[in-house]
């Protein structure tokens, strides 16, 4: 599907724009194969890997806006504003860019939601979704297939970095486009891979 292969692209860019990330996560990934094997056990454990890719979420959810709706009768919200049937809402996602809730906004910080897990925060594990970060949605319409979507993405993310080097090419900086209220991966973004000849 498009949303996970745009999030694997951009999982793999954000990766590479901080390469000292690079051995970290090899090292987890390894580590937790070794273990557990590819099992949901071994994904489990690659928690720096799920939160650098939840910031990847976080920064790039795929839509400026999310649970897009058409009123099907007036709606009276608690605060006393009446959406009138017929009316198309969405709810913005900037809520994901608040430093009041995000420190430090705009950075990719890999390890921003392991920090926040190992303080016992139980939304922030990269399937889980709150009101602070609804890149999956979130009630009754939650993405089914977020479990399938985000184990995906963790194996690819992990055999690529286990089995290449990968690097982006120097001079170029990767951007985010914005049209209309989608956000897509770079697509002029290329990387460098080579086949690594020692697999530990
Ligand atoms: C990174 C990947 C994905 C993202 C970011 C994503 C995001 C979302 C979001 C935000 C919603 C809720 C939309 C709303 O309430 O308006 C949704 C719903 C849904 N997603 Fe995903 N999704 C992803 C992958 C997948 C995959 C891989 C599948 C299927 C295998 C899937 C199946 C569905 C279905 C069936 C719904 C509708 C649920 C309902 O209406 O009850 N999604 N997704």
């Amino acid at each position: 599907m498009h949303t996970t292969s745009d999030l694997l692209k951009q999982a793999i860019l954000d990766i590479c724009m901080h390469p000292d990330l690079i051995p970290v996560l090899r090292g987890e990934a390894q580590k937790a194969v070794e273990e557990s094997g590819w099992t949901t056990a071994g994904l489990f454990k690659m928690q720096l890997l799920d939160s650098a890719i939840k910031e990847t979420l976080r920064l790039k959810p795929g839509s400026l806006v999310n649970l897009e709706r058409k009123a099907l009768k007036d709606v009276t919200l608690p605060n006393g504003l009446t959406i009138p049937r017929g009316t198309n809402v969405a709810v913005d996602s900037s809520m994901m860019w608040n430093p009041a809730i995000y420190p430090n906004p705009s950075s990719y910080d890999a390890y921003r939601f392991l920090r926040l897990r190992e303080s016992g925060n139980t939304a922030a594990a990269l399937a889980s979704t709150s009101l602070e970060h609804i890149t999956f949605g979130i009630g009754k319409p939650i993405c089914p297939g977020r479990f399938f979507a985000t184990n995906e993405v963790k194996i690819a993310v992990a055999k690529i970095l286990l089995t290449y080097d990968v690097r982006i090419p120097d001079g170029m900086t990767p951007k985010i486009i914005e049209i209309g209220f989608e956000m897509l991966s770079d697509p002029g973004a290329k990387l460098e891979i080579r086949k690594r000849k020692i697999l530990k």
